[in-house]
């Protein structure tokens, strides 16, 4: 897997918020996006991911050294972000389950082993509506990580978890980042202490 960004620009009205990104994230690897809050860290990953456009600029998925259409990204990429919605109405059962029936799970795991993984038995039939933001982003974070897809992007990927979340997205880490390509963008030591590569997004204005 490669991901490969040529000249790419973002704008917001007038305001660039970066110029002119020429680099390569390939697989296995482990990259982290940083930069002070507001620097387009954010924005970054989103356009690395397919999900928003740059303003200038192109980036090209690679599966070996096919080129993968934009339409065709999902089976390859998982995503986590503070931002991003969880159907609340869901049990985290139901939720879990529906996520993995678009998405493939990796190896050797369950719902149910999942659910055991995030510490989350005991909420495993409440909706998520009524979770606490902490273990919605257990959630958010699991639904990424143990999808088994080639590519892993995590945005700020500790939001809101307690020291006992932290251990387990260091284990997690440990575990299940290892031979994919994983981007994470962040602020704290404890969420890219894995990146062997780091990328600062203003070193682009
Ligand atoms: N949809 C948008 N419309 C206008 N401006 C935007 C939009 N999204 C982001 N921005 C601006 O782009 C800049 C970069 O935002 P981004 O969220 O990517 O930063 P970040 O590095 O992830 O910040 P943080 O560390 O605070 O999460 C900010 O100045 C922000 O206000």
């Amino acid at each position: 897997m490669k991901i490969s960004l040529e000249h790419t620009s973002k704008r917001f009205l007038r305001h660039w918020i970066f110029k002119d990104i020429n680099y390569t994230f390939s697989a296995p690897g482990a990259y982290a996006l940083l930069g002070a809050n507001g620097s387009g860290k954010s924005t970054l990953l989103r356009i690395i991911a397919g999900m928003q456009n740059p303003s200038l600029g192109k980036v090209f998925h690679f599966d070996n050294d096919k080129l993968i259409e934009n339409s065709n990204l999902f089976p390859y990429i998982s995503f986590c972000a503070p931002g991003m919605e969880i159907v609340e109405e869901f049990t985290l059962h139901e939720f879990l389950e529906f996520h993995f029936s678009f998405k493939k799970m990796l190896p050797g795991l369950s719902i149910s082993s999942i659910i055991e993984l995030c510490g989350l038995q005991a909420a495993a039939d409440r909706v998520i509506g009524e979770f606490s933001s902490g273990m919605k982003q257990r959630v958010k974070l699991a639904q990424a990580i143990f999808a088994d897809t080639p590519m892993l992007l995590l945005d700020e990927p500790c939001t809101n978890l307690d020291q006992a979340g932290v251990e387990q997205y260091t284990n997690w880490m440990e575990q299940y980042a290892k031979n994919r390509l994983v981007i994470v963008a962040s602020n704290d030591v404890r969420e890219y202490f894995f990146c062997k590569e780091q990328l600062t997004v203003e070193d682009y204005r």
